[in-house]
């Protein structure tokens, strides 16, 4: 029989790192209990991905879960962050002894994904800060709150780089901080908000091995000094790496295989008969193994099971007995008091033991006893529980086995009325800053957009450049250019605000499932603050427009023509929102934009003469049909144009194509496009809600 020492968890020496934060979130431990995972499939069958999986993920100490590509490590860190969406999930989850809140755990914990959702216009420190602003309590001092930024920027390295511009990361070019930094940028973020947990899904995909070590050194020391839980997903780490692990979850084929400490890992698969050959390390024998799916996977997963089940019931046998001081907290200590050196710490010992199956593998015994710092270890630090462990119930994966199995379910990742911290207006007025900086920055938006609407602006003013007064030319003319002029306020804007949307969408589920702001918030900071910028894109294009193709030089007339294109354009920009709302695939969001356009631009009245009966209701609903009606009567209105022999015109309104008239005054089709505005705006916006509780945004 094979007893594992304790000795093994020995506290390592963790890097240097700078001087503590001054906050220390309560210590946190996870337990998972049965937690099975399966998602529909388009033939109506259910595809597992997660059997019956039971662990933990110790509270001060960095877990990391290991596994083939597709072995389930992601969906795991998924449903342990409460971040899950879809898919029947079973089992259930305890945090510190008790079931867990979602939402409260959620608002509690930080989810660094694989890729880094950052704000490419904002400076390090500003990402920090925004997160500070809207998660602390606005009651905290100003001061206060930028002194807990700055004592992260310590913390994670990043003073060096606090002012620079976070940048985009396209297919790995990065044009701002380099990835590593984007990484603890992210970690950061979860940090200033005093985050008990942080879950790290690959932190060191596309690092070099050093930013790698030195990423998941941190980890390392944050969970051992600051007291927080992390859990990473991880892929074949180095030796260097794999020495900052305190525990290990290993998956395959959406089975555990081991949880428990990394020390005592190759012990455990010695004894099942899995002894690792001198030449490899740790982390590529245990992959080694998790590859042989036919006869070691499904074995050592049915010993894990068995083992879990006998540590359940040892659990409930030693339930009334007083707690023992956790591991998690002997380490602290020990790292404390030996600064590092550590050797031969004290261990709580649960002198719990466990019986693997049978015989097999090699030949060799496969009976293990553990100690309470090693495989389903679960205690949680005295006083941060509120009794001692209950069993689980018979762990049998079947749906609704499990008391809690509706905590899982609701409430959704992107609750939309997470609690936040701070009022609306104050979030509104955090956003605002956030996006006015995010215009001013981005060459992208301005620059180029700018560039776009003065492109058009010429190319139509040189088409039709200085309208002469010549009835039948005149007329024609007139009408045509004001078409192109309306269309290019429906096009550019609806196109630009699209691609916008799509850009912002990543940050905006992060943030509100983070429990930042509410939605409302980033929707009226949104609409305030491209108002000056859309009017600033409208003044531009409009002044070169009208004064290259000529139109009546009347102050009035110009100021209507002014207000109308500038309704046109507010309403395009709501439109290409609202397609931006309807699929998450920016390309499928275009499309149907595209969609929307067709209609919009063909019934106008302008091109053609006869519109069928079918299509008859397009006219009353389109913004362009009143914008342009209003266009084309307002420059018409007192219009001086000669007939044959230079005779003037009497009424040159009345020479208004039948089709484009559509019998209302200029202020009337105004007030129409001003209603069908702010009946957009709400559409969008409770599309958007709708969006977000039903994890489509
Ligand atoms: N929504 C989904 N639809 C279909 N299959 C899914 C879905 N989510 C997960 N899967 C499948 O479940 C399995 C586990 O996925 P998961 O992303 O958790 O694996 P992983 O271990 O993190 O893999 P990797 O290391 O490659 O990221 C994979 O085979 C994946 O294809």
């Amino acid at each position: 029989m094979a007893t594992l020492d304790s000795g093994s968890s020995t506290p390592k020496t963790p890097r240097q790192h700078s001087p503590s934060l001054s906050v220390n979130p309560t210590p946190c431990e996870i337990e998972f209990r049965g937690v099975g995972f399966s998602i529909a499939t388009k033939d109506g069958s259910r595809l597992p991905i997660l059997y019956n999986v039971t662990g933990f993920c110790g509270s001060c100490r960095l877990t990391a879960c290991m596994g083939a590509s597709g072995a389930g490590k992601s969906t795991l860190l998924k449903i342990l962050a409460c971040n899950i969406s879809g898919g029947d999930l079973q089992g259930e989850i305890l945090v510190n002894g008790s079931l867990v809140n979602p939402k409260e755990f959620r608002k509690q914990s930080a989810v660094v994904w694989q890729s880094d959702v950052l704000l490419a216009t904002a400076t390090v420190k500003e990402a920090l800060m925004t997160s500070a602003l809207l998660k602390l309590p606005q009651s905290m001092p100003h001061a206060k709150k930028e002194e807990r930024v700055e004592q992260i920027l310590s913390e994670l390295e990043l003073q060096h780089c606090k002012h620079t511009l976070i940048g985009e990361d396209v297919d790995g070019a990065v044009s701002g901080i380099s990835g590593g930094e984007r990484r603890r940028v992210s970690v950061g973020i979860g940090l200033v908000t005093d985050a008990h947990s942080i879950f790290l899904d690959e932190p060191t995909t596309g690092l070099d091995s050093d930013s790698a070590e030195a990423l998941i050194s941190l980890l390392s020391h944050l969970a051992v000094v600051k007291r927080r839980t992390i859990m990473c997903t991880i892929h074949q780490p180095s030796s260097d790496i794999c020495e900052n692990f305190d525990n290990l979850i290993l998956l395959s084929c959406g089975r555990l295989l081991y949880c428990g400490a990394w020390s005592q890992a190759d012990a455990y698969f010695e004894a099942a008969g899995f002894a690792r050959p001198g030449y490899r390390s740790t982390a590529e024998h245990l992959l080694t193994v998790c590859k042989d799916k036919e006869h070691a996977v499904p074995r050592l997963a049915l010993d894990y099971e068995q083992l879990a089940a006998a540590r359940a019931l040892e659990g409930k046998r030693s339930s009334a007995a007083p707690l023992q001081a956790a591991p998690s907290e002997v380490r602290l200590q020990a790292v404390a008091s030996t600064s590092g050196q550590g050797s031969g710490a004290p261990r709580a010992d649960a002198a719990g033991g466990a019986h693997g199956g049978g015989g097999g593998g090699g030949g060799a015994s496969r009976h293990v006893s553990f100690t309470g710092d090693t495989v389903l270890h679960v205690r949680a630090p005295r006083g941060h529980m509120s009794g001692g462990l209950d069993a689980p119930e018979p762990v049998t994966g079947r749906k609704g086995s499990f008391a809690a199995a509706a905590a899982f379910v609701l409430p959704p990742p992107e609750e939309p009325d997470a609690e936040v911290a701070t009022s609306h207006f104050y979030q509104v007025k955090v956003l605002s800053a956030r996006f006015l900086r995010s215009w001013w920055r981005s060459p992208v938006n301005l620059v180029v957009q700018g560039a776009q609407y003065l492109f058009f602006a010429f190319l139509i003013g040189a088409t039709y450049w200085r309208l002469n007064s010549e009835l039948v030319a005149g007329t024609f003319d007139r009408v045509a250019s004001l078409w192109f002029v309306a269309s290019c306020l429906v096009l550019q804007p609806g196109n630009n605000a699209c691609s916008i949307m799509y850009g912002q969408k990543p940050l905006l589920r992060r943030e509100l499932s983070n429990g930042l702001y509410h939605y409302s918030s980033f929707f009226v900071a949104k609409s305030l603050t491209s108002l000056p910028f859309q009017a600033m894109f409208a003044a531009l294009f409009n002044t070169a427009v009208y004064f290259l193709v000529g139109y009546q030089m009347v102050a009035t007339k110009f100021v209507v023509f002014f207000a109308l294109m500038f309704l046109m354009l507010l309403i395009s920009e709501t439109l290409g929102i609202l397609c931006a709302g309807f699929h998450r695939t920016e390309l499928v969001g275009l499309i149907i934009l595209s969609v929307f356009y067709l209609p919009l631009l063909m019934f106008t009245g302008f091109i053609q003469t006869h519109t069928p009966v079918y299509f008859a209701w397009i006219k009353h609903v389109s913004y362009v049909a009143y914008g342009y009606s209003g266009l084309v009567k307002n420059e018409f209105g007192g219009l001086r144009l000669l007939g044959a022999r230079d005779v003037p015109v009497p009424n040159a309104s009345s020479l208004i194509p039948v089709n484009i008239e559509n019998g209302l005054s200029i202020t009337n089709d105004a007030l129409v496009m001003l209603g069908i505005l702010i009946g957009m705006r709400l559409i969008v916006y409770f599309q958007m809600l709708f969006a977000i509780r039903h994890h489509w945004l």
